[in-house]
This record gives structure tokens, C-alpha cells and sequence, in this order.
């Protein structure tokens, strides 16, 4: 891209002026504590992956570190077969390297950081069914995520890995907690702040046997602005020795500062700011006339190229709705989400989208997170995501990006930029992450259509 002025991307409650060339200075920052001076205990593998372990005695070359199989670590014949169901044969990088810390007694807090789609579910889900006692009938594991549509995926995670199991699970999303008056006597429970908190409220939910707390999108559940409060609420109810476990592929710097405190003395896994991006998902971006023009180019887009399922990311919930019913009249199979739509509806479109009927979900940061459907390979950000105060938000583009290229497959990622504005938005998000957006062409309909057609190859 061309070099513009200034701007800057919001980074937690700081942020960083472009001129001062922000992935040098950020990866020094985001780095953290592989920078010179690095703490006993701490890893740096080749990946660039460090491993902080809390426990500075420990033996960091030790094999208890990393499990190559699944069979390795102990786990219940029960759970053993439910992951071979699934097709997993072997654990992912993440998973080789949280689990054994993950299952490790005495229980130890836990902060992980992988690429999207490389496997945090499973790794907190299998800590999840084997913490807890079946015999038990009370609520031992719970995991809040920032989404209906996360959690009812999540849920469906656990089922899956736990069918062998005689662990019950419940669901704590609006309209499908247990009904009012009737205590949760699931070993686990998993659901989106609000709901959980209500359920705690009303004594439905006691958190007196908790042994463990997850919260998927940690740095999103976590942030001040958002879900901090809730989720503070929520610890706070649970025994002090209860193991806290916080997963995402994003903590910025502020955020994992009070993660750290949230979840003290924990297992470190995180990255360098260099390594956040997944290799597989390529980045391009279009230059459109002005905002009437993306309409225009959306159209053309959809018209030359072959997508099996893709995601198209805006900023409110009206662009939404527009988009999705000017490509029906189009003749695309096109739904927009938002959160203004009733819970059911919201349940339809997403089951309509996973067995495929559904093509095209034009959506808002609802589904930026977690959603997990390896049929995805286009993402559009038809708006470039920006924060409350209007910044480029590079954790949001990140997790919006990474909806496409799951567990090593391909995908690309299509950018529009209208004016100057979403130009230094985009600009500032590429500058940051240190790779490189590619400008497809739009002038020209011909050279179009053959670029766009090579990026799908
Ligand atoms: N060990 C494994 N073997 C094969 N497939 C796996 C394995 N672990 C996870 N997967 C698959 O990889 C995909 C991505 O996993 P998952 O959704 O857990 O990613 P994630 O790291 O949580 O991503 P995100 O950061 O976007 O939330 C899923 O479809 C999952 O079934």
C-alpha cells in the first residue's frame, strides 16, 4: 500500500503513531518478556512461541511439556474415543503444548495464545470433561464466551468430545437456561456472561463447586469497555482455588496485564505480534471509488468469483440488512445477523449457514469471534473494523480474518477502502501485524475478475 500520514491503531488504552515505525516498536512491546533479560522458566521455541511456566523449579525440556498423542496424557478411555470420533489423531501445536499444563494436578491457571482456528476448543474442552466428576451432580467446569452463536458451538464441541461420558452439560444462553426456579445440576456449564450472571443471581447456578473457569476470547471478555465487569463478577463468585484458564489469539498489551492478574501465577503460551498472522489466509484489498461504489464492486465480485461459503463483515447492523437484500434480489443465498435479530432467528440463520444452505452471512463483530465452519473461504470487511473511539482495531480485523484458513487450510481475506479514511484504517492495521495487503485491482473489470480468480486457485 502506499505510504500515507499518520494514524493509529488502538492498542488497549494505548497507541502508536505510524511514523514511528509501529511493528518494530509494538513487537518489542507485545514481546514483552522474551525481550532481553528473559525470566527463568520461559521457553522460546523455534515456532516463536514462548512458554512461561509459573512454576520456576519446573524442567522445561522435560517430554511432561509437550504431548505428541493424545494417549500421553492421560485422559479417560471415554474421552480418548470421543477424539478419535472427531477425526483428531494427533494434537495440534496448542494443544501439545497447554494440555499437559492444562492437566497437570495440582491445577495451575493457565494463559493461551495460538492462531485462529489451530485448536484452543478442543484443548479447554478437554481440560473442561476431565476435571469434572460425573458422579457429582453439581456444576464444576464453566466457560463464558462472548456469543450466542460461540457458545452454542462450543456446546457442541463438548458434546461431540464427551458423548462416551456420563457428563451432563448445560447451556446458560437467553431462552435456553434451565426454567426459572430449577437449579443446574450439570458437571458443566457453559454460556455468555449476561445469562450466566443471571443465573447466578437467582441461585440457579451455584459456583460453590467450581474447579474450573474458562473464558474463551479472553481479551475480548476481559476488556473494560465490554464484558470486563460481568466476567470479574462471575470469578468473584467462585472458590479461591478455582483453576482460571483464559484462551484467545489476541492479548494486547493492557489487556494481558490484567488478564495476568485475573488469572495469577498462570502457564504462559503467547506470541510474538510477528507471528499473529496465519500464513494461509491471504490478505488483498480494494480500492473503491466511494461508498456507493462498494455495492457496485460487492456485485462483481460475487458474480466472477466461485466462493463455497464466505462472511462479510460491516459496522452496523442497516449496512447489514442492505447488503444481504440487495445480493438476494441478485439471486444469492444471503442472510444478514446482527444482534437486534430475536434469539431464534439468530439460531436459524447459523444452523443455515453451517449445513450450508445459507452461502453468504453478512454480519457485524457478532461473529468476528470463534466461529468455526471450514467451508468459509472468502472473508469480506466491506467496513474496516474500528473501536469504540473509531480507531483501527487490529484484534477484531485479526479475528474477523481468521473466520476463513482454519487448522491449515486456505483463504483469503478481501479489504474495501473507499476515501483516505478507510485507507490509513487499513494501512495502520497492515503496518502492525508487518504484512503486507495487496491491492487487486478495480478499474479494470477484465484485470479484476483475473486476479481475484488467481487468489482462489
Ligand atoms: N487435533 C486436531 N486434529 C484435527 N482437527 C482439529 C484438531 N484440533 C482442532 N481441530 C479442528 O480445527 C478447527 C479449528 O479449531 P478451533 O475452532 O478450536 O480453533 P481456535 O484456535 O479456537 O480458533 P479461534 O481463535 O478462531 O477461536 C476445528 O474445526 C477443529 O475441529
Amino acid at each position: 500500500m502506499a505510504s500515507e500520514s499518520e494514524s493509529q491503531v488502538k492498542r488497549g488504552d494505548f497507541s502508536v503513531t505510524l511514523d514511528s515505525d509501529p511493528v518494530d516498536s509494538m513487537a518489542t512491546e507485545l514481546q514483552g518478556l522474551t525481550a532481553e533479560g528473559q525470566p527463568e522458566g520461559l521457553i522460546d521455541t523455534k515456532e516463536q512461541v514462548q512458554i512461561k511456566l509459573a512454576d520456576q523449579q519446573a524442567d522445561p525440556n522435560s517430554p511432561l511439556y509437550s504431548a505428541k498423542s493424545f494417549e500421553n496424557l492421560g485422559l479417560e478411555p471415554e474421552l480418548l474415543k470421543g477424539i478419535y470420533d472427531m477425526n483428531f489423531s494427533k494434537p495440534s501445536k496448542i494443544q501439545e503444548r497447554a494440555l499437559p499444563l492444562l492437566l497437570a494436578d495440582p491445577p495451575k491457571n493457565m494463559i493461551g495464545q495460538s492462531q485462529s482456528g489451530t485448536g484452543k476448543t478442543a484443548a479447554f474442552v478437554l481440560t473442561m470433561l476431565s476435571r469434572v466428576d460425573a458422579s457429582v451432580e453439581a456444576p464444576q467446569a464453566l466457560c463464558i464466551a462472548p456469543s450466542r452463536e460461540l457458545v452454542r458451538q462450543i456446546l457442541d464441541v463438548m458434546q461431540q468430545m464427551g458423548k462416551y461420558t456420563q457428563i451432563k452439560v448445560s447451556a446458560a444462553i437467553k431462552d435456553e437456561g434451565p426454567p426459572r426456579g430449577q437449579k443446574i445440576t450439570s458437571q458443566i456449564v457453559v454460556g455468555t456472561p449476561g445469562t450466566v450472571t443471571e443465573l447466578i443471581r437467582r441461585n440457579q447456578l451455584n459456583m460453590r463447586q467450581l474447579k474450573l473457569l474458562v473464558l474463551d476470547e479472553a481479551d475480548n471478555m476481559l476488556d473494560q469497555q465490554g464484558l470486563g465487569d460481568q466476567s470479574i463478577r462471575i470469578k468473584n463468585m467462585a472458590p479461591k482455588t478455582c483453576q482460571i484458564v483464559l484462551f484467545s489469539a489476541t492479548f494486547a498489551e493492557s489487556v494481558r496485564k490484567f488478564a495476568a492478574r485475573f488469572a495469577p501465577n498462570a502457564n504462559e503460551i503467547s506470541l510474538k505480534v510477528s507471528e499473529l498472522s496465519v500464513d494461509a489466509i491471504k490478505q488483498v484489498y480494494m480500492d473503491c471509488k466511494d461508498e456507493s461504489h462498494k455495492l457496485q464492486v460487492l456485485e462483481e465480485l460475487y458474480s466472477v468469483l466461485t466462493v463455497s461459503q464466505s462472511i462479510i463483515f460491516v459496522r452496523k447492523r442497516i449496512t447489514a440488512d442492505k447488503i444481504a437484500k440487495m445480493m438476494t434480489s441478485s439471486g444469492h443465498k444471503v442472510v444478514a445477523l446482527h444482534g437486534q435479530l430475536d434469539p431464534q432467528t439468530r439460531d436459524q440463520v447459523m444452523d443455515g449457514f453451517r449445513n450450508g444452505l445459507i452461502k453468504v452471512l453478512v454480519t457485524t463483530n457478532v461473529l468476528a469471534r470463534g466461529i468455526d465452519i471450514s467451508q468459509i473461504n472468502v472473508v469480506i470487511n466491506y467496513d474496516i473494523p474500528v473501536d469504540g473511539n473509531g480507531r483501527p482495531d487490529a484484534e477484531t480485523y485479526l479475528h474477523r480474518i481468521g473466520r476463513t484458513g482454519r487448522f491449515g487450510r486456505t483463504g483469503v481475506a478481501i479489504n474495501f477502502v473507499h476515501d483516505a479514511n478507510s485507507f490509513r484504517e487499513l494501512k495502520a492495521i497492515q503496518d502492525y501485524f508487518g504484512r503486507e495487503i495487496i491491492k487487486v485491482e478495480t478499474s479494470d473489470e477484465e484485470k479484476m475478475e483475473k486476479a481475484l480468480k488467481k487468489l482462489l486457485q
